[in-house]
């Protein structure tokens, strides 16, 4: 058996080596799962045949890199960077929102594979919470859906835009728990997705932004029919208990509330992504985050 030896807080520590953990920590370089399997195989005979025992993290990882540097050298500096988002002092938090139906929670599952985070949070689930403690009386926008809260706005459109009046309303509620929610998490240290409709640039304070590695991206499907096919794939899963008809009424509506996610995120320069191949959108947010947090690549550049 190979014995792998890490250090924390100037504590060693051994634990056997695992093909299937160091396969899982190639994805990230966007190295498909076979060939990860395949990769890790290797380097795991290639320990046996030099006769070693026992290997520190950090030697384990010089042998990976240079490894994957002889398949390809963006493999390489992408795993590099990566290491480097890895050893940060501060949690990731990823923040993906978006509007109804464009793919926040299937690409924040994606993403935490890929990423090997264990933490997914979905502003539905905080939304869920509060409606539990906020009457329906008190504040109706929350207990609807985010685009049609308008037809709940107690006090007459201020706004020229009723619909985004409603949208507004109704993100600034649970907003209010997306904030709390990244504060605990950087508190205690914790990597954390958040995803969902109320992530909505502009919305959650700059203080928060600016702290830690935090990193918010909206995700678009630019095109109508495309966006619509969505809903139905997604009511298709026998167990979805969602009603097509609720989404396909509103849909007008909704494409108004993605118009009002596309403008907050070029005001505030937030990422946008057309999600439209999987791969691709999983990719880009990849390359962002380790552009943002992963430091310069050996050859200087930002970009991997
Ligand atoms: N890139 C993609 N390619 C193909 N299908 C996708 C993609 N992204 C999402 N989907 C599919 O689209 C449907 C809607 O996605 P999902 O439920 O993740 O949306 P959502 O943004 O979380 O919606 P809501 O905010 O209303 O919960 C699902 O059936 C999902 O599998
Ligand atoms: O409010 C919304 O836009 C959606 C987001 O998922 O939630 P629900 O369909 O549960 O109303």
């Amino acid at each position: 058996m190979i014995w792998v030896i890490g250090n924390v807080d100037g504590n060693s520590y051994k634990e056997p080596f695992s093909k299937g953990i160091l396969a899982r920590s190639l994805r990230v370089s966007s190295i498909g799962l076979n060939q990860a399997y395949e990769i890790a195989n290797d380097i795991e005979n290639n320990l046996i045949e030099r006769g070693i025992s026992e290997i520190s993290v950090d030697e384990l990882a010089k042998t990976i890199a240079r490894y994957l540097d002889t398949v390809d050298s963006g493999f390489s500096k992408k795993y590099e960077r990566w290491r480097t988002v890895r050893k940060s002092e501060e949690p990731l938090i990823i923040l993906i929102g978006g509007a109804s139906g464009v793919g926040t929670s299937s690409m924040a599952f994606e993403l935490a594979n890929r990423l090997g985070l264990k933490n997914i949070i979905s502003t539905d689930m905080i939304r869920e919470v509060m409606r539990k403690i906020i009457s329906k009386e008190l504040n109706p926008v929350i207990h609807k859906s985010s685009f049609d809260a308008y037809e709940s706005i107690r006090t007459p459109a201020i706004r020229v835009d009723a619909i985004i009046e409603g949208f507004i309303s109704h993100v600034d509620v649970v907003n209010v728990g997306i904030e709390a929610i990244i504060e605990r998490s950087i508190k205690e240290g914790i990597s954390i997705i958040v995803e969902g409709v109320h992530v909505v640039p502009g919305f959650i304070r700059e203080d928060l932004l600016n702290q830690g590695n935090v990193m918010m991206f909206t995700l678009i499907v630019e095109d109508e029919e495309m966006h619509k096919q969505r809903f139905y794939t997604r009511c298709r899963q026998p167990w979805v208990k969602r009603s097509l008809e609720h989404y396909m009424d509103n849909f007008s509506t909704i494409r108004k509330t993605q118009n009002f996610l596309i403008e907050q995120a070029n005001i505030h320069h937030n990422p946008i992504i057309n999600n439209v191949d999987f791969r691709q959108t999983i990719d880009s947010m990849v390359d962002e985050i380790i552009d943002k947090f992963g430091g310069e690549s050996n050859d200087g550049t930002k970009s991997i």
